[in-house]
């Protein structure tokens, strides 16, 4: 089966476009204040509903309280919640209930430790993110470019699908798909030429090179 390759941290409406054209199952929004990547309601609602249709969209959050998490499904209206901060059990399973929503969780790795984290997410989510477990000292849990040691996932098996993240581009997906064997895939730094500027050119090569186009 086809990789799942989902673009995250999308903000303008021509790379939206460049990553629909190239083939992208998802696309993400990244609502976070302190992520150069942040989008405002306005601009999710418009590029959403362009998308709707073409690929899954997502929105994806950091510790969201309810209202936040409500002001966004009522104004751009997603597929799926990226939860991405320290959500427990407890929390991802009562969003997805009140949302209606798909949810993905992501999950911190930097040891064989962290795996351990799998069955009480695998049990409330629909899908697991394994991304890398970021520094004490960083300013956002994710969208940091650096990558975990992916033969950590080696012979994982989850009772939910999984995507692989974290410091992905265009020249390693092929090696991290090969050793992993994720059924998916999701980039945010790795197709940009600066932070919060996507690049066209790396979105395309990064979904070939995930699709095992040269
Ligand atoms: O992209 C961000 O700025 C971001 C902010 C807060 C949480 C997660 C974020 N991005 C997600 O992080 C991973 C890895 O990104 P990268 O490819 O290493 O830059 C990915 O799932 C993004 O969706």
């Amino acid at each position: 089966m086809s990789t799942i390759v989902k673009i995250c941290g999308l903000k303008t409406l021509d790379t939206l476009d460049t990553a629909l054209d190239a083939g992208a199952d998802m696309v993400g929004f990244v609502f976070f204040p302190k992520s150069p990547r942040n989008i405002g309601l306005a601009d999710a609602a418009r590029f959403i509903a362009h998308a709707s249709g073409h690929a899954e969209t997502v929105a994806l959050v950091v510790d969201a309280d309810d209202a936040s998490i409500a002001s966004i499904l009522d104004e751009a209206k997603p597929d799926w919640l990226q939860l991405h901060g320290s959500e427990t059990p407890e929390r991802v399973a009562e969003i997805r209930k009140s949302s209606g929503k798909r949810v993905m969780k992501a999950l911190p790795i930097a040891t064989a430790a962290d795996l351990a984290a799998i069955p009480a997410f695998e049990a409330v989510a629909d899908r697991l993110l394994f991304d890398a477990k970021p520094p004490k000292d960083a300013t956002r849990p994710g969208g940091l470019g650096v990558p975990f040691d992916w033969n950590l996932l080696h012979g994982v098996e989850t009772k939910v699908p999984f995507m692989l993240s974290g410091g992905l581009d265009p020249d390693n997906v092929a090696e991290a798909l090969r050793i992993t064997h994720a059924p998916g895939v999701d980039v945010s730094s790795g197709v940009e030429r600066a932070p919060g500027e996507k690049d066209p050119d790396r979105i395309r090569a990064f979904i070939r090179a995930a699709r095992g186009v040269t």
